[in-house]
């Protein structure tokens, strides 16, 4: 596994509005959770999942997870599209999102990725109902709250990274986005 998140923790060190709970918890050094997140985006639609069971159920997302021990980023994400959609796909990196929640001990860094094809037919599996939306009707409704800031840059395929802070888990409390890191 690998990660390299330092600019989070001087995001909030020198954002003066930042909450102490993000503050104290990015500052704490404590190990972050690695997730992955694919959303497949063939250029006028994106393919979602509404999640059936477990962390964001009832939200559109894309498909991801936890990354296991022993498995890089990129196969985590190759192995949740496979297992939540039933398809694969060439990944490219969107961007990196950091979010810490005052009722999770861990922060979480997603690593999010896009692909504009794929191989199978999306398919309904325990976890995920797949489902298309064109670009104007992304139901920013039924999804994470910070979703509406970071999708307009996945959609000019901008890479985007940005730290969000939750309260009672859904409730976007603060965020930042920065500009792209100089080798990205
Ligand atoms: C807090 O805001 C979030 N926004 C968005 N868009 N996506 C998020 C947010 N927080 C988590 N996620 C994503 C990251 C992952 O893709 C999933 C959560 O993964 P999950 O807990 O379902 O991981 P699995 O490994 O599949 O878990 P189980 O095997 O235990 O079901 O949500």
């Amino acid at each position: 596994m690998q990660s390299d998140t330092d600019w989070a923790v001087e995001a909030v060190q020198h954002a003066s509005s930042a909450p102490d709970f993000a503050i104290q918890k990015l500052l704490s050094g404590t190990h972050r959770k690695l997730l992955t997140l694919v959303v497949i985006n063939d250029g006028a639609r994106v393919l979602l999942g509404l999640k059936k069971r477990g962390f964001g159920a009832g939200f559109y997302n894309g498909f991801g997870g936890k990354v296991d021990p022993g498995e890089t980023i990129e196969e985590a994400a190759q192995r949740e599209l496979q297992e939540e959609a039933c398809i694969t796909a060439e990944l490219k990196d969107a961007g990196v999102l950091v979010f810490v929640f005052d009722d999770q001990p861990q922060p979480w860094e997603v690593h999010v990725f896009t692909a504009s094809s794929y191989v199978g037919e999306p398919a309904e599996t325990d976890e995920m109902r797949p489902q298309w939306f064109t670009h104007t009707d992304v139901p920013f409704d039924s999804m994470w709250a910070d979703d509406l800031i970071w999708y307009p840059y996945l959609l000019r395929h901008e890479y985007f990274r940005g730290v969000f802070a939750f309260r009672q888990t859904t409730k976007l409390a603060w965020h930042t986005m920065l500009p792209p890191s100089p080798d990205s």
